[in-house]
């Protein structure tokens, strides 16, 4: 395979450990995604997906392991390389959509552009051809409240994409929809994956969304079983 955009080695991680409610979340997990890979991660409530898309997306650090993305080893890292990582190669969408109410939909795609350092015009340009890829560009201008569930989530698509990152980590992605807007919602972001290169690892319930995917990951008793 090419080089990996994430490796995951060893990982292991204890909540509380040595305390009363101690529990062991991840065991030795072992887990690569080649460029242009998009794999779903399977796994019962409570199995610890949240737990390893935080520490494959640098939010959260294992006991033991490394974490390695684009070839970096990301192990022991400062807080401010983690950060400079996270902003430029790793895209995030999580079940809700935690987009910025005060701006509109544009807005909330620009916004991380200018924190990366691009110029404005560029950013509205990118946020508007996202839109567009997303199917809804005509609501550019309307505030996440002004819009439906599905489309506060693609919304939440393009601004994970907004930077182009190499990873996107996603955490039950269609988990708070309605089972027909979830299929519409999915497609929309399969689409803009292809093509792209851009890895993903997409934690979801849904085993007919996960069977889409190029490859399922199950997580069964802190280890990566298939
Ligand atoms: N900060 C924490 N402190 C203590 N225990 C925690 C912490 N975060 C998670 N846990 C526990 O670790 C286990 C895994 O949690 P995690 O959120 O990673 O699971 P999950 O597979 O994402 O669950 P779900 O599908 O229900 O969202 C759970 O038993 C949870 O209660």
């Amino acid at each position: 395979m090419n080089d990996p955009i994430l490796r995951l080695e060893g990982l292991t991680k204890t909540y509380n450990r040595g305390k009363p409610g101690e529990v062991q979340v991840l065991r030795d997990v072992d887990l690569a995604l080649a460029p242009g890979e998009v794999a779903a991660l399977v796994a019962p409530s409570g199995a610890g997906k949240s737990t390893l898309l935080h520490i494959a997306g640098l939010l959260d650090t294992p006991d033991a392991g490394r974490v390695v993305i684009g070839g970096q080893d990301m192990t022991g890292t400062s807080d401010r390389a983690r950060t400079a990582m996270r902003r430029r190669d790793i895209g995030f969408i999580y079940q809700f959509h935690h987009l910025l109410p005060e701006f509109s939909a544009a807005e909330n795609i620009v916004l991380p552009q200018l924190a990366n350092g691009t110029g404005a015009d560029e950013a509205r340009a990118r946020a508007e051809d996202l839109l567009d890829r997303v199917g809804i560009k005509p609501r550019a201008m309307h505030r996440p409240a002004a819009l439906s569930g599905g489309e506060q989530q693609r919304v939440a698509f393009c601004r994970a994409l907004a930077n182009g990152p190499r990873l996107l980590l996603a955490d039950e992605p269609t988990g708070n929809l309605d089972p027909a807007t979830s299929e519409q919602v999915f497609a929309a972001l399969m689409e803009l994956v292809s093509g792209t290169g851009l890895s993903a690892l997409i934690a979801t319930h849904n085993m007919e969304l996960a069977a889409r995917m190029d490859r399922m990951l199950r997580l069964e008793e802190g280890q990566i079983v298939g």
